[in-house]
């Protein structure tokens, strides 16, 4: 497990490691400029030219200090103090008094710089100081930047980008690598700052732990060690020791979503699989898995006793219960979801349509139109306590009645909304899902674009649903099974490639991550 800071949290480390360790700034400071060298030297030779450009703040001093050190290293090197000269942090001052000390070329007006001159640039702008969109000359010394060819190295955070959200502040620079220090930032993980920083490279520059621990975070994201947390697989053992799942899935004609999460149900270690769909899915996904029991269900006869205890019976012998793939928003539909929530005294798994067929509901309510408050309330007293809801940014959208607009930039502020005084897990699916429950904040750095195609959802609900029939509580099974998906995923990455990998690619991947080949 990884810790993640945002910007605040990373200063108060800086503060705990200055003020209360006693360690001076500048000792961080050579520590970064050396990490910073290090790096670049495994890409740069004695014959490229360097230019590297500074701010005034102490992400400036950084890069002033790594100007230094390629100098005395016999590398050719010019400096560009982009920042106000006359807001020069203290640190930042020493720094360019040094170097002025020892002749460096330093420009100080981007009209004097011919960014064509260097083959290697330093992104030495702004680290996690940040505070506002970048304008004017510092906005053109980006631009400057970006269309330069060469390698370019970001000091701590590409400059623009926001070190909280991964939000683009005005503009950034694009990175090869980024070279950061002591914690990954939240902003370094999700998009867009992720892709911004290229090449993320994790630096030590003496944080003692601490001063790390002094600081306490609600991100974190996971890394091959935490597949350790997999349910443990007991010798004496029968399949009732490992679960029996029920899929509410597949509308007509839509059979596929109902296989994809069974099948990968199974294949994630779950004892029993039941699929409770429609009579005309029974031959082509008996076909297709006959290792699932199939209990089918007449949508024009859902009044009837005999077809309400189905329901009932099915949903009292399951541990954990998948609802939505492929489902349809139809009356009927709900109808059968209702039952389901009516009788379930077990997790569910929220999904797809099983999400849009509530958001039609709400919005049925004049009182509940863009309450999204009142909605999510709603949700928490009808669902069983442990439910995962797994929407993705369109279904959350409607689920909130807000413009995804606003969901897709502000996925941290709506993670927030969503777990504020309820039991239920939010997982909001997107290219860095984010897991989310009280005040925990899991992000996922797992996966792919190759991602991104249909299905792949499908299979995450029958990933979730194997991991709580193993007995893992939802909110752990949230966050390893949106790990494990994405590793499965990069496994089809790597088997297949990113065009050519499908959802059921990404199923066969389970067999590599849980055998432990990647
Ligand atoms: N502290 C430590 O001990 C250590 C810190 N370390 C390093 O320091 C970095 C943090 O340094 P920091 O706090 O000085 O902030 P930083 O990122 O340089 O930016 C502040 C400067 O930017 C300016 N500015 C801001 N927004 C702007 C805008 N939109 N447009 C224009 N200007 C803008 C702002 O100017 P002002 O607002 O004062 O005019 C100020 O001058 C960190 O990422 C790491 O690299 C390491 O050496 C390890 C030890
Ligand atoms: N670019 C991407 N990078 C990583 N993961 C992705 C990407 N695009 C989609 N995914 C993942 O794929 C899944 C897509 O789910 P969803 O949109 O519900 O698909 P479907 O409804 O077709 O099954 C999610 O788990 C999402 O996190
Ligand atoms: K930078």
């Amino acid at each position: 497990m990884k810790k993640l800071v945002n910007s605040k949290q990373m200063k108060a480390i800086d503060a705990y490691a200055i003020h209360t360790i006693g360690i001076p700034p500048l000792v961080l400071m050579e520590n970064a400029a050396y990490s910073v060298v290090s790096c670049m030297e495994k890409s740069i030779s004695k014959e490229d030219i360097i230019l590297v450009v500074c701010g005034s703040g102490n992400n400036g001093g950084d890069g002033l200090a790594a100007a230094r050190i390629l100098l005395n290293r016999g590398y050719q090197v010019d400096v560009f103090l982009a920042g106000n000269p006359a807001h020069l942090s203290e640190e930042t001052a020493t720094q360019l008094k040094i170097l002025e000390n020892l002749e460096m070329v330093i420009w100080n007006h981007l009209e004097e710089v011919n960014f064509a001159n260097y083959t290697i640039l330093v992104d030495a702008l702004f680290g996690i100081g940040l505070e506002r969109d970048i304008e004017d000359e510092q906005a053109a010394v980006i631009a400057e930047m970006n269309t330069h060819e060469g390698i370019i190295f970001a000091v701590d955070m590409p400059s623009g980008i926001s070190a909280d959200d991964g939000k683009v502040k005005g503009t950034a620079v694009r990175a090869d690598y980024t070279v950061t220090f002591g914690e990954e930032k939240v902003g370094q993980i999700l998009f867009p700052g992720s892709e911004y920083c290229g090449t993320l490279v994790v630096t030590d520059i003496g944080f003692p732990p601490s001063a790390v621990d002094s600081v306490a975070s609600e991100f974190y994201r996971y890394e091959k060690m935490d597949l350790a947390r997999l349910p443990w697989r007991r010798a004496y053992s029968n399949k009732g020791t490992f679960g029996r799942v029920l899929i509410v899935a597949g509308a007509k004609n839509m059979s596929g979503a109902a296989y994809l999460s069974a099948l990968a149900a199974y294949r994630t270690g779950a004892g029993l699989v039941e699929i409770m769909t429609v009579e005309s899915n029974r031959l082509i996904l008996q076909g297709q898995l006959p290792e699932a029991i199939l209990t089918t269900i007449n949508p024009d006869l859902l009044d009837t006793t005999e077809e309400k205890e189905k329901i009932k019976q099915a949903v009292g012998r399951s541990d954990v219960i998948v609802m939505g793939p492929g489902l349809g928003v139809s009356d009927k539909a709900k109808k059968v979801l209702d039952f389901v929530t009516l009788y379930a005294q077990v997790p569910l798994i929220v999904d797809a349509d099983a999400i849009n067929i509530a958001a039609r509901y709400f919005n049925t309510f004049p009182l509940m139109r863009g309450n999204t408050c009142l909605r999510l309330n709603e949700l928490n007293n009808s669902l069983p306590k442990g439910t995962i809801l797994t929407p993705h940014l369109l279904e959350l959208a409607r689920l909130m009645d807000q413009p995804a607009s606003d969901i897709q930039d502000n996925l941290l502020k709506t993670a927030d909304s969503c777990t504020k005084d309820t039991d239920l897990v939010y997982v909001l699916k997107d290219a860095r899902s984010v897991v989310a429950y009280e005040d925990e904040r899991y992000l996922n750095y797992s996966g792919n674009n190759g991602m991104a195609t249909a299905g792949t959802g499908d299979v995450l609900t029958g990933i979730l649903a194997a991991l709580i029939a193993q007995g893992m509580d939802s909110f752990e099974a949230a966050k390893l099974g949106v790990y494990i998906h994405g590793l499965a995923g990069d496994v089809a990455a790597a088997k297949k490639n990113r065009y050519s990998m499908i959802a059921s690619d990404v199923v066969n991947g389970l067999e590599d991550v849980l055998g432990g080949m990647i």
